[in-house]
């Protein structure tokens, strides 16, 4: 299978950002791609409250859904829409940051919700706090498709290995990371994260990120790092994309990750342990 992976600058406007991607999951089916992934927040990178609940939508009404299920259809791709902006009935009002993989007959399925929350201070002028918008989800999902089992995750999940190992322990071949990384934890942490999930899991890692300058939020600037990737099961950097717009191709291949895992047995060999 032929996985393509789109980096992609998405702006506050669900429109504009459809169209684009949509473009570009064309392109990538035209290069033989057969596995289609975006970046976290396909839909719209915002974290202004106001502007988010005015064109943000439920899953049922939501444009850049709709508009990828059509464009898997069109294409005959798998897409990993890495996640979408989406209104809840949560009684906070707090959105989800929910990731889907849609089939080539456009329907969904897999959903997952993005489990850890970045509540983190950079630096003294960059601070998130993903959790006063976004609610966060409490399962962990693997999905089967005709090509591999696929574990899904989302961005700040990659610095919680333990999730990553359950998800290749109950079967998982390869691990989606769709991001939107800050450039300066992306800087120190990206790529080794990346690859040590790769190498304790002997799983692909794939993870489509977005990039450069978006909307200023709430008067601040914003702008993420780029680098989408691509690892092998052996801990091998496949593709770097680094920081412009464009698109990855890569081959899966289910006999790497046997391989790898015949070399390295380290994912059947827990051990139970008292303490510490
Ligand atoms: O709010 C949005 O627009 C979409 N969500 C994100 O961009 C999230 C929360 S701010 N970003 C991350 O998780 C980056 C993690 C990261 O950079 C790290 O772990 O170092």
């Amino acid at each position: 299978m032929k996985a393509a992976l789109l980096q992609l600058n998405v702006s506050d406007d669900p429109v504009t950002n459809l169209a684009r991607t949509a473009d570009m999951v064309a392109q990538a089916a035209g290069q033989g791609a057969g596995f289609v992934l975006t970046p976290e927040v396909t839909n719209c990178v915002s974290q202004d409250r106001a502007h988010q609940k005015r064109v943000l939508q439920h899953e049922t009404e939501d444009i850049t859904l709709a508009g990828l299920r059509e464009a898997a259809i069109r294409h005959g791709v798998w897409l990993s829409v890495g996640s979408l902006a989406l209104k809840t009935d949560d009684p906070d009002g707090r959105f989800a940051n929910r990731s889907f993989l849609i089939d080539p007959a456009g329907r969904i399925v897999a959903r997952y919700d993005k489990i850890h929350m970045f509540d983190v201070t950079v630096s003294e002028t960059e601070t998130y706090r993903e959790s006063a918008g976004y609610r966060p989800g409490t399962q962990a999902v693997v999905a089967d498709t005709p090509f591999a089992k696929i574990g899904l995750s989302i961005c700040y999940d990659i610095r919680f290995a333990y999730l990553y190992r359950a998800l290749a322990q109950a079967g998982a071949q390869v691990l989606l990371v769709p991001s939107a990384f800050s450039p300066v934890t992306g800087a120190a942490h990206w790529e080794p994260l990346l690859r040590a999930r790769a190498i304790e899991t002997g799983c692909y890692v794939l993870a489509a990120a977005q990039t450069g300058q978006h909307a200023a939020q709430a008067g601040r600037p914003r702008q993420t790092y780029g680098h989408t990737m691509a690892i092998s099961p052996w801990g091998e950097v496949l593709a770097d994309l680094g920081t412009e717009p464009g698109l990855a191709l890569v081959d899966l291949d289910p006999a790497e990750v046997a391989q790898s895992r015949k070399r390295i047995a380290a994912l059947s060999h827990d051990r139970p342990f008292e303490g510490p």
